[in-house]
């Protein structure tokens, strides 16, 4: 009998599970949109048990429109949406919606965490405290949700919470704990004075493991509705960043990949975890243990892109937006787009700060509009380069991954923003093939992650970047630069 593994991508707009058998191919794929609930501006969360009804009935939807047969997989694991806070209550059940990465409303929270422990606070992260972090998220609740508080028994992250509901066993990996900035990067600990400083017990964080480490297997109440065997096993899995570089070949250091999913990510393999970008780019941990990742992080990338369709062509396919994008000039016209729909995180950490279209003209058409979005997001790539670029990194080629990168457009944008040679993957946008790849190390199939990208990791077109356009964003980037100062005290007077 032929053998696979799943891997799970529980993303922001989707979960995309993705079978692979035991050389890399992909033999069958499913996916189950969830909601967005933006209840306020810079507020957004999400329902915990969406992911889980979308993942299993992804899974279910999988297993019956194959030929896979349930012992045929052998072992499933995770990529998960990263710092998303789930508040648990004694009986392991949602206390409230999840808080979001892109969530933007812990400014302050974020302060009070430097008052409190200054740059010790850094050293013992290596990161700055962001709002999307989980922190900030928890000190919010504590503030404004005190009685919810109280009945807090366990704190975990979104792919922890559908690993729960399909193993009954809660554990954290090393790659999404360093994302909730309460774990030490020397000790490799919960950091005892974190919780200590903001009231949280010990025993609400879960036990910490490696995104290769056997969990348990799935349930029987996970086997009836998904159709799985229990006999598969499930591996604790990794942030969907750390599963996105694995799953797209970044194991080596050097290596660089951006992704193009609701966020936006240039994150590069770092062989050093004691690397300092003065809080400006965040420091995790791998899928891979003990190795590390610096990255960048454009809150809408995606999103842009999603909320510009939503609002304005609702009817459209994303790949008429494609068409219409490639029917503008480069550089749409002269038309420019900032894409902090939520605020920003990187370059800018602001929350307050806001998108902008500059330039509209009377002849701009919707093509120009939509590619204008495109090419925002290609500008804030290139913010987020020019710092791995001051600090000496030579940007020689990266990897696109994520939604985004299906796009016939938007990897040539980068290409041509950035200069750089820009390639695709084959099969899958990056992070499920990720998380197959920790199930497939996990079961054994590979003695390591390299041995097993040999096999999983395929790379398809690569866009070049066109002189004549890398000229016309060379002569536009200076100006795209200068919109974030020339905006945000506009945008703040706004709050
Ligand atoms: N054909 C396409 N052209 C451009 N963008 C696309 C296309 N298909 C999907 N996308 C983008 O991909 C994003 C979703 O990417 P994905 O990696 O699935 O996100 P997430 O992991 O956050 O759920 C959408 O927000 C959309 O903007
Ligand atoms: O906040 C971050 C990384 O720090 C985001 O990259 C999230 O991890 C969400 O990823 P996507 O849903 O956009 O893939």
């Amino acid at each position: 009998m032929q053998k696979y593994v799943l891997g799970i991508d529980l993303g922001t707009s989707a979960v995309k599970v993705s079978a692979v058998d035991h050389v890399g191919r992909l033999a069958a794929q499913a996916i189950r949109h969830y909601p967005l609930i933006q209840p306020k501006p810079g507020y957004n969360e999400q329902n915990p048990d969406d992911w889980v009804k979308g993942t299993e009935a992804a899974i279910h939807y999988l297993m019956k429109n194959s030929q896979l047969q349930p012992e045929s997989i052998q072992g499933l694991s995770y990529s998960g949406q990263m710092h998303g806070l789930v508040l648990l209550d004694r009986n392991y059940q949602p206390l409230r919606s999840a808080i979001l990465w892109n969530d933007t409303r812990t400014t302050q929270q974020c302060h009070e965490i430097m008052d409190k422990m200054g740059q010790s606070f850094i050293k013992i992260t290596h990161n700055q405290p962001l709002a999307g972090f989980t922190l900030p998220k928890i000190m919010w609740v504590q503030e404004n949700q005190p009685k919810l508080w109280q009945r807090v028994a366990y704190i975990c992250q979104p792919k922890d919470y559908v690993r729960l509901k399909m193993t009954d066993q809660l554990n954290v990996d090393y790659s999404d704990a360093t994302g909730t900035i309460m774990l030490n990067m020397r000790t490799q600990q919960w950091d005892p004075k974190i919780l200590k400083t903001f009231h949280i017990s010990r025993s609400m964080c879960p036990p910490l493991v490696d995104s290769t480490s056997y969990v348990g297997n799935v349930s029987e109440a996970c086997a009836k509705l998904t159709g799985l065997s229990t006999k598969a096993k499930v591996f604790a899995g990794a942030a969907d960043n750390a599963a996105g570089a694995v799953g797209s070949g970044i194991i080596k250091p050097g290596m660089m990949s951006t992704s193009l999913g609701t966020s936006g990510v240039v994150l590069k393999y770092e062989p050093d975890k004691n690397v300092n970008y003065q809080g400006q780019l965040q420091c995790e941990d791998g899928a891979i243990p003990k190795t590390y990742y610096s990255m960048g992080v454009t809150l809408s990338a995606g999103e842009s892109l999603r909320w510009f369709r939503n609002t304005f062509l609702k009817h459209e396919p994303m790949k008429d937006l494609d068409k219409l994008a490639m029917k503008a000039p480069v550089g749409s016209n002269r038309l420019l787009f900032t894409p902090y729909l939520v605020g920003e995180r990187a370059p800018y950490a602001d929350t307050r700060i806001r998108g902008s279209f500059i330039g509209v003209d009377a002849t701009d058409n919707v093509g120009d509009f939509v590619r204008a979005v495109m090419e925002g997001v290609g500008f804030s790539f290139r913010d987020l380069a020019n710092i791995y670029r001051k600090r000496g990194t030579h940007v020689k080629s990266v990897v696109a991954i994520g939604g985004g990168s299906r796009s016939p457009l938007w990897p040539q944008i980068e290409a041509d923003m950035l200069n750089t040679n820009v390639y695709k993957l084959i099969n899958e946008q990056g992070p499920g093939i990720g998380a197959a790849m920790i199930a497939a190390v996990g079961l054994g199939w590979f003695p390591d992650f390299q041995k097993c990208a040999k096999k999983f990791v395929h790379f398809g077109e690569v866009y070049r970047p066109r002189y004549n356009n890398v000229k016309i964003y060379n002569h536009l980037y200076p100006v795209y630069h200068q919109i974030y100062k020339q905006t945000a005290l506009l945008n703040h007077q706004l709050f």
